[in-house]
């Protein structure tokens, strides 16, 4: 009998779902037996102060990769959009899976959209991106911060706190709670984050045999749209304290990506936009596209929104 494939996840619903997707995938493309090992991660229990605030989106990867290296697990299963744009030594991403729907989600239990808000109404959430591309179309909006897993966040919601807030669709799609999405936000409106709604597979660099298996699998329009994402984010410093979207979607042969980036210190200030296509067949070209992006918005002035280095 072979020693089971442990997979290393935090331990919330959604986390949960995307680890049991992963191991039931992998046992039955190679009869693998796959094992679970929850966890649960700093950035699980930090929940009043604002992530950006207090290490970033990191904090939700570091235990699972701890698991990884002190081989008590082999794979990490992420949300792609957490998982940092440069992994610490050691470390590489072997997979990246097919996206659920990558837009973002308005979700209330009175209105329909953004636009129907009344005047100087209460929208929840901690990420600014979303924050920057609110204020964007509504600068009245009064934005309160808003963390938790999802269950969390819906409950606050409809304990009454907020006339609105604003998930990822993909999160509540594959939770079964697609019912609560009141609207998509148009991604030109609110455009995504880097690698929303994919799954990123995360193992040790020195893990050959593994990281081979995982190459069969990755979902390759997927990959190279993540990987232009990506690239941008890690251009312009790779920070998640920095307000910036980025989001590439396929014409045919052709990668289109779409970029804007706000300013963290003045959230209401115009945001920064680029949007730029090419034909992509690789890798190599796809972080050429998002690293153009980032040279766009650069040379329109992304310098002065960025936190001084
Ligand atoms: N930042 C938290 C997070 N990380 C991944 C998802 C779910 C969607 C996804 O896979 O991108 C969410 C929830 C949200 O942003 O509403």
């Amino acid at each position: 009998m072979n020693a089971p494939t442990v997979i290393a996840t935090r331990e919330s619903r959604l986390a949960l779902w995307q680890a049991e997707h992963v191991r039931d995938t992998l046992m039955a493309r190679f009869g693998l037996p796959v094992e679970l090992l929850g966890m649960t991660t700093r950035g699980d229990q930090i929940l009043d102060r604002a992530l950006s605030k207090v290490g970033g989106k990191g904090l939700f990867v570091k235990e699972l990769e701890t698991a990884l290296e002190e081989g008590r697990a082999h794979l990490a299963v992420h949300s792609l959009k957490d998982v940092p744009m440069e992994l610490p030594e050691g470390f590489a991403l072997a997979a990246i899976w097919e996206r659920e729907d990558p837009r973002d989600a308005f979700v209330s239990n009175q209105y329909d959209n953004v636009d129907a808000l009344p005047q100087g109404a209460v929208v929840g959430t901690s990420s600014l991106r979303r924050v920057v591309q609110l204020l964007a179309r509504r600068p009245d909006l009064q934005i309160e911060p808003l963390r938790g897993n999802l269950d969390t966040r819906l409950r606050k919601l409809d304990e009454g706190g907020f006339h609105a807030i604003v998930l990822a669709a993909a999160g509540l799609k594959r939770l079964g709670l697609a019912s609560r999405i009141r609207g998509t936000f148009d991604p030109e409106v609110m455009i995504p984050a880097a690698g929303q709604g994919a799954l990123g597979i995360e193992v040790r660099e020195d893990n050959t045999a593994l990281r081979e298996l995982l190459a069969q699998t990755l979902h390759q329009p997927t990959f190279l749209a993540c990987h232009a994402e990506r690239a941008v984010s890690r251009s312009l410093g790779g920070s998640c304290s920095m307000p910036l979207a980025a989001h590439a979607v396929w014409e045919g042969d052709t990668l289109r990506i779409d970029a804007a980036l706000g300013d963290a210190n003045e959230l209401t200030r115009p945001l920064l936009r680029t949007r730029l296509a090419a034909v992509v067949t690789d890798e190599a070209g796809a972080r050429a596209l998002g690293n153009e992006a980032a040279a766009q918005l650069r040379a329109a002035g992304a310098g002065s929104y960025l936190p001084a280095a």
